[in-house]
């Protein structure tokens, strides 16, 4: 039996609830979509939002109108495409940063982070917390700075994206994360948690144990996956 040293925690629908990205995060973004591209198509766009829009294909850059509803509907549509990930986080830094964003993580993961990374945890205890997400890294790193019960970056050793590590159903991007989290690490020391049965798939092929979670308002699972895989409804199970 393999001691899990090491935790690698998905934000949606894992840590937050997925109503928190769909009814909040992205209403935000799209609300604020307008007057970002009204500074970007002005005459003077600020330098760093034009790096983040020549990002995306230079057919659909070419007006306001084209480009709005490009962005737009990635959105609608949930893309998780690298260039509309690092948009939404230029964008809800801002929020965040004024106190019109704060994630409400669900309350057993204070908890748990509290007693796996805390100044008085017990060696026993003690795990070094990894987050992998679709979101960018700096879209991860501002909604755990900005929880419902304060800055928690302090517990977090890194963070993963789909630019760093690939794709959450590609097994090759958990080996990927198993090399950055440190030279000798087994695979099997790595515990994932997601509500996505096909990341879950993924990290098991890499040789991770993986456990779904089962959070309120996430899709309901299915007989066989919860058959196949080990499925926990809480945090506070792994203490
Ligand atoms: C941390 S960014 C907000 C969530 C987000 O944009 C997203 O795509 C969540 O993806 P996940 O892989 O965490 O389900």
């Amino acid at each position: 039996m393999v001691l899990q040293k090491y935790v690698v925690l998905d934000i949606e629908g894992t840590v937050c609830a997925i109503s928190f990205v769909k009814d909040v995060l992205f209403p935000y973004f799209l609300k604020a979509l307008p007057d970002i591209l009204s500074l970007h198509f002005s005459s003077s766009p600020p330098p760093d939002l034009q790096l983040y829009i020549d990002a995306f294909p230079p057919t659909v850059r070419t007006s306001y109108d084209s480009l709005y509803m490009y962005i737009r509907d990635l959105t609608i549509a949930d893309k998780k495409i690298p260039e509309l990930k690092a948009l939404q986080g230029y964008v809800w830094r801002k929020g965040y940063e004024v106190g019109e964003l704060k994630a409400p993580l669900f309350p057993d993961v204070y908890k748990v982070l509290d007693i796996w990374t805390g100044a008085n945890c017990f060696t026993k205890s003690k795990r070094s917390v990894f987050i992998y997400s679709s979101g960018s890294v700096d879209a991860q790193i501002l909604l755990f700075a900005h929880t419902e019960q304060g800055d928690l970056t302090k517990g977090i050793q890194g963070y993963f994206d789909t630019v760093r590590a690939g794709l959450k159903t590609d097994p090759a991007s958990y080996v990927r994360i198993t090399n950055q989290i440190g030279d000798d690490v087994d695979p099997r020391e790595i515990l994932f948690l997601s509500d996505n049965v096909n990341e879950i798939v993924a990290a098991k092929e890499a040789g991770w144990e993986a456990y779904l979670v089962e959070r309120p308002g996430n899709a309901p699972l299915s007989e066989e996956d919860r058959k196949a895989h080990k499925v926990i409804q809480n945090f506070e199970s792994l203490i």
